[in-house]
C-alpha cells in the first residue's frame, strides 16, 4: 500500500507552498474587485438584504452628516439672536437624528446577520461536496491544512467582508460624496483646501493595494501550511513520541509560526504607513482650512455659524476616509480568501463517467471477469526520466476466480488495485469488468461493483456500524452480522456498545487488527461482484489470520477477486498467483506451479516459505 503519511522530517510533498511555486499554489493574482465579483452567484442570493442593509447604512450615515448642519443653524440662528424658543425645536431634531441613526445601525445588523449565516453554509457546503469529487491525485497534490483553512478561515473571512466593510465601502464613499457636496455647498475655497489630499491619498492607496494584497495571499497561506503541520502532528503523535521526533517537530511548528508572525508584521507595517499618512494628510488639510475658514470669518467674508457647520462636516468625513485603510486591508483579504476558495473549485471534477462508445454502454455483459489489457500508469508527480509505473499490465483474472498479486515492494501492486475503482485513471490500456470497459461505468455504479479493502484501514469518526454499512448503505441488520463474522470481528460485541459504539477519529482507539477487520467487513457487506483486498490480514496474528481465511473462503467463492499478498499464508486463499515486476504481469499460474517455475515468485515468497520448511506452502525441495 502506497504510504501517503508525511516524513515528519520533510514537509508534504508537493504540497502547496507558502511561496505560491507549489503545484497548487496561488494561481494568477486578479485584481481585488475582479476576485471578489466572483462571489457574486452567493452574494445574490443576499442582494435584497444587502441592498436594504447599505439603504439603512447610508441612511444613518445621512443623518450623521445632517447634524453639523443643524449645529450651523444653531449658531446662526437662536444662539446668535438670543431665540431660546427657537432653540428647542432644532434641539429636538437633534434628538430625533440621534434615534434615527441607531435605528438604522440596528437595522443595518439585523437584516444582514443571518443570510450571510446561510450564505457561508452554502459555500462551505459546496466546497466540502467538491472535495469529496476531486480525484484522488488532487487530494495527493494538496496539503490537508490547505484546504481545512479554506473550509474554515477563509469562509469567515468572506462572510465578514460581505457582512461589514463591502457596506461600509458602499456607504462611505455615498457619504464622502453627500459631504464632499455639503462642504461645497458651505464654502468652495475651504473645501478645496480640504479635497487636496485626496490626490496623494489615492496614489497611495493603490500602492498599499499591490504591496498588501501579497502579504495577504502569503499569510493565508502560511495559515493552512501550520494547519497541515498541526493535523499531521495529531494524527502522528505516536510515532513523533515514540522516535522522540516531538522536540523537533516543535521546532519545525515555531519555524512555520515565526515565518507566519513575519507576514503578519509586515501586513501590520504596511497597514500602519497607510493609516499614518490617511489619518495626518486630511489633520493638516483641516488645520489649513481651519486657518483660512478663521481668516474669512475676521475679514467677514463667512459667518461662524458656516465655519462651524464646515468643520463639523469635515470632522464627520473624517470615519470615511480613516477607515479606507482597513477596508482596503479587509476586500484584500476577502479576495485572497474567494481566490483560494475557487482555485478548489476551479479544479476539474472527476466526470462521472466518460461518454460510452457507440452501441457498447447498453451492450449484455457476460460473466468475464476482470481484464486488464495494455494497462499503463505513471503518478503525475513521478520524474520525467523515471519509466512508466506500470508498463503494458495485461492479466484476466477468470469470473469467480481469486487472483493473488504478488510482487516485490514499491513494483505496484497497491498502484494497480487503485484503478479499478478508478482511484486514479490508467493512463493507456483498458480494464474491464465482465466485458464491459471501466469507464463506460457511471462512478457510483462501478464503487457499487467493485469493493475495496485497504492495508491502512481508514475508519471514521462514527460508529461500528456506520463504518461496516459505508460499503453497502442499504444493508440490514442481517448482512451487517454475517460480514463482522466473515471478517472475524466478534470483538465488537464486546465493545460498550456493541456495534453502536463510537469509534474515535480514524479509529484509533481500537489495535490495528481490530481495524483491519472491520475494514475487510466493510469491503464484504455488500456482497460485491468484484472485491479488491489490499493486503487485508497484515495486522492479525496468525490464529485470526486462519479464521479469516476460512470465513473469507466463503466469500471468495461468490466473487471475482484481486488479493494483494506479501504472505503465502493469504497467497494460499487464491486460485491463481500473478506475479508483477518491472510494471508487467511477468508469471500467472497456481502457487505450486509459480514456485517450480517462477525464480523471482520462489525470491518473493522464500522468507515466509523458510519460516515454515513443513509447511504446505513449502518448496518440494524444502519439505524433502
Ligand atoms: N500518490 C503517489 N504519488 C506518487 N508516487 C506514488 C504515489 N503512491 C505510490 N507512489 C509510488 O509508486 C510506487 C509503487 O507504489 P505502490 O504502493 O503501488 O507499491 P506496492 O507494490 O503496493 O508496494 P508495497 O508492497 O510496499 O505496498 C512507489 O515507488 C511509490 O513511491
Amino acid at each position: 500500500m502506497a504510504e501517503n503519511r508525511q516524513d515528519p522530517e520533510n514537509p508534504t510533498p508537493g504540497s502547496p507552498q507558502s511561496d505560491g511555486t507549489g503545484p497548487a499554489g496561488p494561481g494568477p493574482r486578479h485584481s481585488t474587485v475582479r476576485s471578489l465579483l466572483r462571489l457574486w452567484p452567493y452574494a445574490r442570493a443576499v442582494r435584497g438584504r444587502l441592498a436594504v442593509s447599505v439603504t439603512a447604512a447610508t441612511l444613518g450615515m445621512l443623518s450623521t452628516l445632517a447634524v453639523p448642519v443643524v449645529l450651523g443653524l444653531i449658531v446662526d440662528g437662536p444662539l446668535a439672536e438670543h431665540d431660546l424658543a427657537g432653540l428647542w425645536p432644532l434641539v429636538g431634531l437633534l434628538l430625533v437624528l440621534g434615534t434615527v441613526e441607531s435605528a438604522l445601525f440596528y437595522t443595518r445588523r439585523v437584516v444582514l446577520a443571518r443570510p450571510l449565516a446561510g450564505l457561508e453554509t452554502a459555500m462551505r457546503g459546496d466546497l466540502f461536496a467538491k472535495l469529496q469529487r476531486l480525484p484522488v491525485s488532487f487530494h495527493d497534490r494538496w496539503g490537508s491544512g490547505q484546504l481545512l483553512s479554506r473550509a474554515t478561515a477563509d469562509m469567515y473571512t468572506m462572510r465578514l467582508f460581505l457582512a461589514f466593510p463591502l457596506v461600509f465601502l458602499i456607504v462611505n464613499s455615498v457619504m464622502f460624496l453627500a459631504g464632499t457636496v455639503v462642504m461645497f455647498t458651505q464654502d468652495w475655497r475651504l473645501a478645496l483646501i480640504a479635497l487636496v489630499p485626496v490626490v496623494p491619498l489615492f496614489v497611495l492607496t493603490r500602492r498599499f493595494e499591490s504591496g498588501f494584497s501579497g502579504a495577504a495571499r502569503l499569510a493565508q497561506d502560511q495559515n493552512g501550511d501550520i494547519a497541515t503541520l498541526v493535523e499531521e502532528s495529531v494524527l502522528g503523535i505516536r510515532i513523533l513520541k515514540a522516535f522522540g521526533r516531538h522536540r523537533s517537530m516543535t521546532e519545525r511548528f515555531r519555524a512555520q509560526a515565526q515565518e507566519l508572525r513575519r507576514t503578519e508584521l509586515r501586513k501590520a507595517h504596511l497597514l500602519a504607513n497607510l493609516w499614518a499618512v490617511i489619518v495626518g494628510l486630511p489633520e493638516i488639510a483641516l488645520a489649513c482650512a481651519l486657518a483660512v475658514g478663521a481668516y474669512l470669518v475676521a475679514h467677514d467674508d463667512l459667518s461662524a455659524g458656516t465655519l462651524v457647520a464646515f468643520l463639523s462636516t469635515a470632522l464627520a468625513l473624517r470615519w470615511p476616509v480613516e477607515s479606507l485603510g482597513w477596508l482596503l486591508a479587509y476586500a484584500n483579504e476577502a479576495a485572497t480568501a474567494t481566490d483560494r476558495f475557487f482555485e478548489v473549485l476551479d479544479e476539474p471534477d472527476t466526470p462521472e463517467a466518460d461518454a460510452p462508445a457507440p452501441g457498447t454502454a447498453a451492450a449484455p455483459t457476460a460473466p468475464d471477469g476482470i481484464r486488464f489489457t495494455g494497462v499503463r500508469f505513471r503518478y503525475p508527480d513521478a520524474p520525467d526520466d523515471s519509466p512508466d509505473l506500470l508498463a503494458g499490465v495485461d492479466l484476466h483474472i477468470r469470473s469467480g476466480e481469486t487472483m493473488a498479486l504478488v510482487g516485490a515492494t514499491g513494483s505496484g501492486k497497491t498502484t494497480l488495485t487503485a484503478l479499478l475503482p478508478r482511484l486514479y485513471e490508467a493512463t493507456a490500456g483498458t480494464i474491464t469488468l465482465d466485458g464491459r470497459d471501466i469507464r463506460e461505468l457511471p462512478r457510483p455504479r462501478l464503487r457499487e461493483l467493485v469493493s475495496v479493502a485497504f492495508e491502512e484501514p481508514t475508519l471514521f469518526s462514527a460508529t461500528v456500524r456506520e463504518n461496516v454499512l459505508m460499503g453497502a448503505p442499504g444493508a440490514g441488520e442481517e448482512q451487517l452480522r454475517t460480514a463482522l463474522d466473515t471478517a472475524q470481528a466478534g470483538f465488537v460485541e464486546k465493545l460498550p456498545n456493541g456495534p453502536d459504539t463510537e469509534v474515535g477519529e480514524q479509529g484509533l482507539s481500537l489495535s490495528g487488527g481490530q481495524r483491519q477487520r472491520l475494514a475487510l467487513a466493510r469491503a464484504v457487506v455488500g456482497d460485491p461482484a468484484f472485491l479488491v483486498l489490499d493486503d487485508p490480514l497484515s495486522a492479525l496474528d496468525v490464529h485470526t489470520e486462519a479464521l479469516v481465511e476460512r470465513a473469507l473462503r466463503e466469500v471468495l467463492g461468490t466473487t471475482t477477486a484481486l488479493v494483494v499478498a506479501h504472505r503465502p499464508s493469504t497467497v494460499l486463499l487464491a486460485d491463481r498467483v500473478a506475479v508483477l515486476a518491472d510494471g508487467r504481469i511477468t508469471a500467472v499460474g497456481t502457487h505450486q506451479e509459480l514456485l517450480r517455475d517462477c525464480a523471482h515468485y520462489r525470491e518473493l515468497m522464500s522468507g515466509e516459505a523458510a519460516l515454515i520448511p513443513d509447511g504446505p506452502l513449502a518448496p518440494e525441495g524444502a519439505r524433502a
